[in-house]
């Protein structure tokens, strides 16, 4: 990997934490879907996770490049307005690191 993904998913989440504050929907894609609930940004992540699906089996890069973008800045959107960060995403993903699945899985039953 050529940049590190955290500078990119950092700096997106410090854009994203401005317009959610300044709550300005005239002018912010962000602040415009948040003014319409929770709901709607968990409605949209949802449609842009089909929308990778359907890229991904088509096997078209470019495409699945793009939804998968639109996938994370959804995501994104969605963690930021439920008052969580990346961080938090990345320390449970690290704390999972050599984990085995199966393992993970049984430790929680
Ligand atoms: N990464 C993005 C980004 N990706 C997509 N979009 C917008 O997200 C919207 C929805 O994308 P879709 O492809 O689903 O478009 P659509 O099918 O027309 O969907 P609908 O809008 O009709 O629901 C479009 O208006 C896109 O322009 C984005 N808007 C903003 N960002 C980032 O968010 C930052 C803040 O943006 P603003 O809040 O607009 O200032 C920007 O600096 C960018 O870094």
């Amino acid at each position: 990997m050529s940049k590190a993904i955290g500078d990119t998913l950092g700096r997106l989440e410090a854009v994203i934490h401005d317009r959610l504050a300044a709550g300005e929907s005239d002018t912010s894609y962000v602040a415009s879907l948040a003014a319409k609930g929770r709901g709607k940004i968990a409605q949209k992540l949802g449609e842009e996770a089909v929308e990778a699906v359907i890229a991904a089996v088509s096997e078209d890069d470019p495409e699945l490049i793009g939804e998968a973008s639109d996938l994370i800045f959804h995501l994104s959107i969605l963690i930021a307005e439920r008052g969580l960060t990346w961080d938090m995403i990345a320390a449970e993903l690290d704390r999972r690191d050599g984990t085995s699945g199966h393992v993970e899985k049984a430790s929680r039953q």
